[in-house]
């Protein structure tokens, strides 16, 4: 992706909504995008709940079943309003960063039968063409260096750590599994790395997470469904 420097932030003000009113603050970077950081409560201190999410126009805003991004949008809201504390970072890296268009012909490449990754792949994009140094450069930028991250998905763990922001903890986001979006979450998960079943804390040691996952973060609470 071709961006340069950091992000600035542009502008700020209160964000209510039928969970909390939180605080939202737009940053452009320099190819002219807009992104969001949405937050409630005092960030500093004990490490908050931190969303990072990537823009999907059809599942936050249009409650497309096809994929899982609305639903977790919404927890992840609801469940940082319930702690009074926390962050989600709004993205717009639309369809894992190759955007919109794209992404909709990679769903007319699904309806004739590839997965995620291959019609991705059939388009010439890789699987996930996604950069995290935003949210890093974001996290920084609100003096965030530890975090209890919301995800399934090792990639943003790593890409976090090596970053140079500690995931003390991640904590499973697993909602919205439905009959359209079931083998879309098979392909994440057996293709993407992605942890969606999350097992009992006792015997989840040494199994879910794939080989190149840290592993160690995880969250001693299951996942909610
Ligand atoms: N290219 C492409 N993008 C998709 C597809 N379905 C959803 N997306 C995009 O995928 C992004 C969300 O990524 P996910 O893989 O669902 O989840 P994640 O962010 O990696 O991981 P979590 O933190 O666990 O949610 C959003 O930008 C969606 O627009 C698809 O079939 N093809
Ligand atoms: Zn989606």
């Amino acid at each position: 992706m071709a961006r340069k420097g950091p992000p600035r932030r542009l502008a700020q003000a209160k964000l209510p909504t039928p969970f909390a009113v939180f605080d939202m603050a737009v940053y452009q970077t320099e190819d002219g995008k807009e992104h969001l950081a949405i937050s409630i409560g005092d960030l500093g201190g004990l490490p908050p709940l931190v969303r990072i999410h990537s823009e999907c126009l059809t599942g936050d805003a249009l409650f497309s079943l096809r994929c899982d991004c609305g639903f977790q949008l919404e927890h992840s809201l609801q469940r940082i309003a319930t702690e009074g504390r926390g962050l989600v970072l709004y993205l717009r890296q639309e369809g894992r960063g190759i955007g919109l268009a794209n992404k909709i012909r990679a769903y007319a490449l699904q309806d004739q039968g590839h997965d995620t990754v291959e019609a991705n792949e059939t388009l010439g994009f890789p699987a996930d063409a996604r950069d995290y140094s935003l949210a890093l450069d974001m996290l920084f930028d609100l003096d965030l260096r530890r975090v209890r991250l919301m995800t399934n998905n090792p990639r943003k763990v790593d890409a976090l750590q090596s970053g140079g922001v500690e995931v003390v903890e991640r904590v499973p986001i697993v909602c919205g599994r439905n009959p359209h979006n079931e083998t879309y979450l098979t392909t994440k998960a057996d293709k993407l790395g992605h942890i969606l079943n999350p097992l009992p804390a006792a015997s989840r040691a040494n199994s879910a997470a794939p080989p190149d996952s840290p592993g160690s973060p995880d969250s001693p609470d299951a996942g909610d469904s």
